[in-house]
């Protein structure tokens, strides 16, 4: 197979993303997702996400007084007038819109764009999670998240022939109904090729089966793609999201390889791939949640040569337990 013939054979389109897309997909599916609002960002807001750098409040966020360290630039101060210069963002209406939203869904909302949630930057939180429950809460996220960056810059770059798109045409801030204890145990991800589901197993199967069927199935614009779903305490399947069939959507335990050869009307379907616990998996996105240089413990890495200099010094034991 030539590289053209196999990228025609796994392609992903632009249409593939655009109905992907929170604001296309989330009209046909109310009854069966949490209960959400979808905003349009206006650009004086989309020009803020943009720009360099987080002043929340007057505070300009560490990250970015780390960046611009490294890449030499001097210290900040308060005079600063350089082109890029972080703004503290004032969105009047977006505040009372968002405000609103979050007083009709009871305190607190988990945000997203388009695509993404910014789930790698819950680091910023004190809660360590997306719960929102102030319109700063979003802004602080969405500012520190690649994934929401991604969703921006970089939504349609691994299309084929490739998009000359760079961001959706309407930027969108999703503001969902915040649902605490949420179990990752019983999370799903279901990967729908020709509009065959990939396999599942007994109980879950049956229930997840059937709400492909009921509610997915024929709504769905595209005969590929991938959907997540809840199953609550009682048992009832609930949407979470959807995502394009390819690599742009984490396979988790399925390799890419084994999903574009799945050969979805054969009798063959692979098993339903179940961990019991979160022991052993970790997700592709986890080194997006904290700062790159605390995962990179490489050698030659500056933490690895902080924790061999410390070592040296005495200041910290061999943990041989
Ligand atoms: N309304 C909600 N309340 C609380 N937690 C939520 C809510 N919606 C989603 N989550 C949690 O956040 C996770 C990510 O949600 P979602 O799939 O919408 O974001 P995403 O960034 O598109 O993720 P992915 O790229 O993995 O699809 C979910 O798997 C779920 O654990």
């Amino acid at each position: 197979m030539t590289e053209t013939e196999e990228r025609e054979e796994i392609y992903l389109r632009d249409s593939h993303i655009i109905n992907c897309s929170f604001d296309q997909w989330y009209p046909n599916f109310l009854q069966c997702t949490f209960p959400s609002r979808i905003i349009p960002l206006t650009e004086n807001v989309l020009q803020w996400l943009e720009s360099d750098g987080i002043v929340m409040d007057g505070v300009v966020s560490r990250q970015d007084e780390y960046d611009r360290f490294d890449a030499g630039e001097p210290e900040w101060s308060d005079d600063d007038q350089g082109e890029n210069q972080a703004q503290s963002p004032a969105f009047p209406e977006l505040d009372e819109e968002i405000e609103q939203v979050i007083v009709e869904f009871g305190g607190s909302v988990f945000p997203k764009l388009n695509w993404s949630s910014p789930k790698d930057a819950t680091w910023m939180m004190t809660s360590g999670n997306l719960k929102c429950k102030k319109p700063e809460d979003i802004y602080l996220l969405l500012k520190s998240s690649d994934f929401i960056s991604h969703d921006l810059y970089h939504a349609f770059e691994k299309c084929w022939p490739v998009s000359d798109k760079r961001k959706p045409t309407q930027v969108c801030l999703v503001l969902r109904k915040w649902y605490d204890n949420m179990k990752p145990s019983m999370e799903f991800r279901c990967f729908v090729k020709n509009q065959i589901l990939f396999d599942e197993k007994e109980d879950i199967r049956g229930r997840i089966v059937q709400f492909f069927v009921d509610k997915v199935m024929d709504k769905f614009p595209d005969p590929d793609y991938v959907f997540d779903v809840y199953i609550t305490k009682n048992k009832t399947v609930t949407l979470v999201d959807f995502n394009p069939f390819g690599e742009v959507t984490d396979g988790l335990m399925f390799e890419w390889s084994e999903l574009h050869l799945w050969d979805a009307n054969s009798d063959l379907l692979p098993d339903m791939r179940i961990v019991g616990s979160n022991a052993g998996i970790k997700p592709k996105s986890l080194e997006n949640r904290v700062p790159f240089e605390l995962i990179d413990l490489s050698e030659g890495s500056a933490l690895s040569n902080l924790v061999e200099e410390l070592k040296r010094e005495g200041n910290l034991q061999n943990n041989t337990s």
